[in-house]
């Protein structure tokens, strides 16, 4: 808990996006005394979350873990000792980060990290006049303000211009793949703070004892007002940078959450890359903005490099490459309006890209795309295309889940489609707010849904586990086939035999139930391992993917590889929301014309609808994976299964998309939205299938 300005600040916990920010103690209020919640939902769910003070403690930990290791994926191999140069040190490092248990653990991490830079590319100054009290300091850290404000002393000594020289050189040819799974290792090891805990937490009150005065305040505090839950303060500033479902509640205090607490809210950056842009990556994008002051503000908001550095890199780089494009050029004035005069513009840019992309049409979203239709965007040159069969493809990026998914994604513009589309559909259509440049800034790459506090529901697991007591369970015995065969007697598959004694997947991990049907897989309350035949989506991606772009429908997915029928896809990963706070966004996303929404309707039976129990909803807008690129077809290739894992709701079943014939490599990945066409609206559909309805709804 620090204090700044006399101010004193307090972590407030966001249970449902598992963050946290340091607020102005101040302008807390018990929930007592403004009972009414900002966003849609109700005070109790949060309360509940509260209560338990683990989680907190235990996602300020991972926080600060996290970005302690963010240090060390910025520094390339050149920068750091002999012995560090080798993956296997640093995927060491972060599992030990992600398992610290207090803070002088990660303080003791910061000074091992020191350690392993080479000296030449730390401030000679503050080693000579800080360094010895820096690391007492780390050493001794008892709270998290501490190890936050010594992990930024440390960004800081660190001379990244120089460092970033090094990313430009040749990697050493021995270790370069061992240096890519480092980032792999970083994301499994400390994962988003987005992701949910497995770690058992400390116990908070082991920590008070060591803590100084303020904690005790605190702790006072809250045992006074009996109920650990505040509504947070209304700050514009805050909203900015946290979405407004975060927002506890909203307090009558006038005092606005400004400098430090602002600043200090971290653990929240949306979609970025955290290693420095490669040579390519920098090129790609120089070839891809509208001018500089887009170009920096995607790069440096997604590679925490900063402004100045990074705009130097890319002009030598370009003149290296003799390149050149209009918005180098002295005297450019960006027809978008970006106010980007190169000499003139102010490159510490306080608005990220992600607001100029919302696609539910907030902030900019309707001048970019206007300017985007106005304007030639792509200037390709050789070197930066792949030549295949198909002629030249442009990958904008590699991986556009940034190493989440176990295989890696790439976002592709094939040759033919280099520039935007002007025909009459597409034209009149709103589409192309979703039709950015760099799709992957439009949302938060997920691999786990977020239940939004909407539902008024905790997520535990209400699943039965089964009693098999192998690693892999076998049908005639799991409680899970038992439970399908007694709630679905008539069941067949996919050929029309009997289910009855059968897994829903075959021993390749194939779907061979028929369509329609609920699928159980087994869960964290089974004896099993990842290996049991019964478990196919929670496993994630594990075929080849590709978006891409189309003439008419924005970004699509394509197979990467030959698809076997009945082969997992992916997730349609999202926000899950309730009937009201669905409607409510859907009425936005309509107007804008393109929807992430998808209803989880398909098996909620009569007695339910009987109690007026509305489905659930899968929003992909903020949050999603490859998922929310996929499209409609008449005639699809991919059939969606609802499938219940860790709990036995059906409001609450994951949506599975599994191949439903084989697929050639190079298809784009369909299914059938099934919307409800409606009088008056529509919308034209351009899956181009002979049997194609016309509308999509
Ligand atoms: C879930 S998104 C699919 C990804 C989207 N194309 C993008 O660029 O992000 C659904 C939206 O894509 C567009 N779309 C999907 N399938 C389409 C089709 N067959 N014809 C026209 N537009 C389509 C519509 O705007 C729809 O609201």
């Amino acid at each position: 808990m620090p204090t700044y300005t006399k101010k004193t600040y307090v972590a407030v916990y966001f249970p449902n996006f598992q963050l946290y920010a340091w607020v102005d103690f101040q302008t807390l209020r018990a929930i007592e005394e403004k009972p009414e919640p900002l966003a849609s939902g109700s005070h109790e769910d949060a309360r509940q979350s509260v209560n338990d003070l683990d989680a907190p403690k235990t996602q300020m930990l991972r926080s600060l873990a996290s970005s302690v290791c963010d240090i060390s994926d910025r520094l390339p191999i050149k920068a750091v000792v002999e012995q560090a140069q080798d993956a296997n040190v640093w995927k060491a490092f972060a599992k030990e980060a992600a398992q610290a248990k207090n803070y002088a653990e990660i303080g003791r991490l910061l000074v091992r990290l020191f350690g392993m830079i080479i000296r030449k590319y730390v401030k000679a100054a503050w080693l000579d006049s800080s360094y010895n009290r820096w690391k007492d300091n780390c050493e001794s850290a008892i709270t998290a303000s501490c190890i936050e404000n010594m992990n930024k002393e440390l960004t800081s000594a660190i001379l990244w211009e120089e460092v970033a020289r090094l990313w430009d050189e040749p990697e050493q040819s021995t270790l370069g793949s061992e240096w890519k799974d480092w980032k792999e290792a970083h994301t499994t090891f400390c994962p988003s703070s987005k992701e949910p805990l497995r770690d058992e937490a400390p116990q908070i009150s082991q920590d008070a004892k060591e803590d100084n005065k303020q904690v005790k305040v605190v702790q006072k505090f809250l045992k006074k007002r009996k109920s650990p839950t505040f509504c947070c303060n209304n700050s514009e500033s805050l909203r900015k940078k946290v979405p407004s479902t975060m927002l506890l509640g909203l307090s009558d205090c006038n005092s606005a959450i400004k400098g430090l607490a602002v600043e200090s809210i971290f653990a929240w950056h949306g979609p970025k890359l955290s290693t420095s842009p490669t040579k390519r990556d920098v090129l790609a994008a120089a070839s891809l903005v509208c001018c500089g002051l887009h170009l920096i503000s995607g790069l440096a908001l997604k590679y925490k490099v900063k402004s100045n550095e990074l705009l130097k890199r890319v002009t030598d780089l370009c003149a290296k490459e003799n390149k050149s494009y209009e918005w180098m050029k002295d005297g450019f004035v960006c027809p978008k309006g970006c106010n980007s005069h190169l000499k003139d513009a102010d490159l510490d840019l306080t608005f990220p890209l992600t607001q100029i992309f919302l696609p539910n049409g907030v902030g900019k979203s309707e001048e970019y795309s206007k300017a985007l239709l106005s304007k030639k965007l792509c200037t390709f040159s050789k070197a930066d295309d792949l030549r295949d069969g198909k002629g030249f493809r442009q990958v904008l990026c590699k991986d556009l889940s940034f190493g989440r998914e176990s295989l890696p994604i790439p976002c592709i513009v094939d040759q033919d489609l280099r520039e935007p589309c002007f025909c009459s559909s597409c034209n009149g259509k709103k589409i192309h707010h979703v039709d950015s440049i760099f799709p992957w800034e439009t949302f938060s790459y997920i691999t786990k849904r977020v239940l939004n506090h909407s539902l008024g529901i905790d997520t535990k697991n209400s699943q039965l586990g089964c009693a098999c007591r192998e690693r892999k369970c076998l049908a005639h015995s799991c409680d899970h086939v038992q439970l399908f065969d007694y709630d679905n007697p008539d069941a067949c598959d996919i050929e029309g035999r009997p289910m009855q004694g059968r897994f829903p997947y075959n021993h390749r991990g194939q779907i061979i139930l028929e369509e329609g049907y609920l699928v159980y897989e087994c869960n964290s309350s089974c004896n099993c391992r990842d290996s049991c035949v019964n478990r196919v989506l929670q496993k994630g991606v594990q075929v080849k993917l590709e978006v891409f772009k189309t003439s008419h429908k924005g970004w699509a997915v394509r197979a990467g590889q030959n698809i076997h029928r009945g082969t997992f896809v992916c997730e349609y990963l999202g926000e899950v929301l309730n009937d009201a706070e669905a409607n409510q966004r859907g009425e936005g996303y309509d107007r804008a014309g393109c929807s992430y929404l998808y209803d989880i309707d398909g098996h909620i039976d009569a007695s339910a609808s009987r109690k007026h129990i509305k489905p659930f909803v899968i929003d992909a807008t903020k949050f999603g994976n490859v998922s929310r690129f996929i499209n409609h077809s008449c005639a699809p290739n991919l059939i969606n299964y609802q499938v219940l894992v860790e709990s036995m709701d059906c409001q609450l079943a994951h949506i599975g998309l599994y191949a439903s014939r084989d697929i050639a490599a190079g298809e784009e990945l369909a299914y059938d939205y099934r919307y409800k066409f409606l009088p008056g609206k529509g919308c034209p559909c351009h899956c181009g299938a002979p049997s194609c309805r016309g509308r999509l709804y």
